[in-house]
């Protein structure tokens, strides 16, 4: 019943808008229910002018509620990654007390965020605000426990075989870990005191240590390994890198089994144009969907870039962060990630759905402004939504 309601609302549209013919086999189909419950795909194969087949995704829900310009967007399965609690926080001097950060964490999943970064199980000498991350991730591996219909994944930054196993201690809170490289020499070394490649050869240990893990432990799902890759545009203490280098990193990470990368403009400083010179060569090595974007908006252009990514090389995950809250302690200058609720906002107002509830999560980036000193908002939106508020009163 479903497909046939769906079909009629649907495939017609999507024809009238992107000038498509319906092939004579054209089919309709409910691609089920993953693992979760949570990601109903539905699916539809279309003829275009060029006689190619474009295929077109939307989730069940947005079928529904189906808007003329979802079509417009083959295959519109965003995913947004929350870095607010890990990149968000972590170059803070004020040292937030656990009880905070994880009431941020369960503010963000009220908004309906489903991917988050929590932690990072790094030296507390060179970054003191994350030395807490294990007392974060027990107690979401609690709470998972008390309730399994959580749908949240949770993820932390991991970059030595020690970070591993600490992180492994409270693996019921862990869905993934994130080693985190760089394309450029000097902030490898700055970052995580080693050259590219020894950090290479770390980093296996660390996955095959994972894969042991996961081998001994067949009753839960697989922790993941995500990747990243930072200063993709510009290094701080190096300057411009070139985007076969970022290519050549994409690579060496794939190669180590990552199933996902993330490209980070850690400075903030690309712009449409450089960030489009660098996927170019990136989706050479890698599909658009295994690859990331984690875009700081130091000068304003995040947005600008995401969209690049998103319409020109059709990548759909993005790493963005409530208040526009964050940097990198060894890329001194640089601003924030992109703010999520920017990106929320962007998004639907091209007609992608987010599941994201926007009120809702301009409050949680509200609450973490008002811990950290009432810190301005980094969010252009949340700044818009307080003002209206303010003139209603
Ligand atoms: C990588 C290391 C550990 C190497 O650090 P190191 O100094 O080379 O390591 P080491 O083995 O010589 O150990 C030094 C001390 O750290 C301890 N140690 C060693 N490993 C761990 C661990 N896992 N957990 C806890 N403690 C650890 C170790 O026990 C020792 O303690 P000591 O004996 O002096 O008392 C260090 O450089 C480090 O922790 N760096 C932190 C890097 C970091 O967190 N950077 C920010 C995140 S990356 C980022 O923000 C960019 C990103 C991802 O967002 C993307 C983008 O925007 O570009």
């Amino acid at each position: 019943m479903y497909a046939s309601k769906t079909s009629r609302l649907v495939i017609p549209t999507i024809c009238r808008l992107s000038r498509v013919t319906v092939r004579a086999t054209a089919h309709l189909q409910c691609c089920g229910v993953s693992k979760g419950g949570t990601r109903r795909l539905c699916s539809v194969s279309l003829l275009n002018e060029s006689g190619t087949e474009d295929r077109f995704m939307w989730r069940r829900t947005v079928a529904r509620t189906f808007s003329t310009r979802q079509s417009l967007y083959p295959c519109p399965d965003i995913k947004i990654v929350e870095v607010g609690p890990r990149d968000g926080l972590q170059n803070e001097t004020q040292l937030i007390p656990v009880e905070q950060k994880l009431h941020l964490i369960h503010r963000l999943q009220k908004a309906g965020i489903g991917n988050l970064e929590v932690g990072a199980f790094v030296s507390p000498k060179w970054v003191p605000q994350m030395a807490d991350s294990d007392k974060i991730v027990q107690q979401l591996g609690k709470e998972r426990q008390l309730d399994p219909s959580t749908k949240s994944k949770y993820s932390v930054l991991v970059p030595n075989q020690r970070g591993l196993e600490s992180a492994l201690e409270h693996h019921q809170g862990i869905d993934e870990i994130s080693i985190f490289a760089a394309a450029s020499e000097s902030f490898s070394q700055r970052n995580i005191n080693s050259t590219i490649q020894e950090s290479m050869e770390r980093f296996k240990d660390v996955i095959q240590h994972l894969k042991d893990f996961n081998d001994a432990n067949d009753t839960r799902s697989p922790v993941r390994v995500r990747g990243y890759v930072s200063t993709v545009i510009t290094c701080p203490y190096q300057g411009s890198i070139a985007p076969t280098q970022v290519a050549k990193v994409v690579e060496l990470l794939r190669d180590l089994g990552c199933y996902e990368i993330s490209l980070g403009d850690t400075t903030g400083v690309g712009t449409p144009g450089t960030v489009k010179n660098m996927l170019q060569e990136v989706v050479n090595v890698v599909p658009a969907d295994q690859l990331a974007m984690h875009f700081h908006d130091t000068y304003g252009q995040a947005l600008a870039n995401i969209l690049v990514g998103l319409e020109q090389f059709s990548i759909h995950t993005i790493d963005s962060s409530v208040a526009g809250l964050g940097g990198c302690p060894y890329a001194e200058g640089a601003s924030g990630n992109v703010a999520t609720e920017d990106v929320v906002y962007m998004l639907e107002g091209m007609g992608l759905s987010t599941g994201i509830n926007l009120p809702t999560l301009v409050e949680a980036g509200e609450y973490i402004c008002q811990v950290l000193n009432n810190r301005r908002n980094g969010s252009k939106v949340a700044l818009a939504y307080k003002g209206k508020e303010n003139c209603s009163k």
